[in-house]
């Protein structure tokens, strides 16, 4: 199981120090969507230059353009790139294939899908690397998580990893933990936190304990 830091609310030097405060206790660090809006894939390549042993997640959500948009993603560092689950199924093969020639992953994010079980099943078929079950923050805000989607996805998908986002803390990891997926995504857990060091040590200790 690994941990990925999620960078949504900072400028580029901000992100480099954040992730130089806790680079010994994650495995991935997400470029996330609101970063890649404001800084273009400036930040990846950024990121990828200063943390090369790091993967590198750029959260560009593809919706279309899919190859054209992985394959610019990917020449900037990135080493897994997200697309959205209801983007159509040309544009998931798409990602996949180009992917696949640059050596790449993709993660697809179920954010805003009603069917979990039926679309995993369909995405896991066309070969890509990552099914993530996502609360993002529009529905974080009325209480919502994605811990039983977390459950659906893990019952139905054979091929694929699974990831889970969307609000997790260091009081609610341990139950997602639980689920067993293989890739935990917290942003705010760690970087609205005063002491962000101590906190991701903490959940990379939850996370090796199991
Ligand atoms: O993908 C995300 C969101 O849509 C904003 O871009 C976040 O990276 C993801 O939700 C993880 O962040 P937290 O919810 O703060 O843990």
């Amino acid at each position: 199981m690994k941990l990925q830091l999620a960078l949504d609310l900072v400028n580029i030097q901000e992100a480099i120090q954040v992730v130089k405060e806790v680079e010994e206790f994650i495995d991935v660090v997400e470029i996330g969507t609101p970063v890649v809006i404001n800084e273009g894939l400036h930040a990846v390549k950024a990121i990828k230059e200063a943390y090369p042993s790091l993967e590198v997640l750029a959260d560009l959500k593809i919706m279309d353009a899919a190859g054209y948009e992985v394959m610019k993603a990917s020449e900037a560092g990135a080493d897994i790139v997200t697309i959205l689950g209801v983007a159509e199924d040309m544009s998931i093969k798409g990602a996949v294939s180009e992917a696949k020639k640059q050596g790449k992953q993709i993660l697809v994010d179920m954010i805003g899908i009603k069917d979990i079980a039926g679309r995993a099943k369909e995405l896991d078929e066309f070969g890509v690397d990552y099914i993530c079950v996502h609360t993002g923050y529009d529905l974080q805000a009325i209480g919502k998580n994605s811990f039983e989607d977390l459950q659906t996805i893990k019952s139905v998908v054979k091929n694929a990893k699974t990831a889970v986002a969307g609000g997790i803390k260091l009081s609610t990891l341990q139950e997602v933990i639980n689920a067993k997926p293989d890739l935990v995504i917290v942003g705010g857990g760690i970087t609205g936190q005063d002491d962000k060091k101590a906190v991701a040590a903490e959940m990379q200790k939850l996370i090796k304990k199991g």
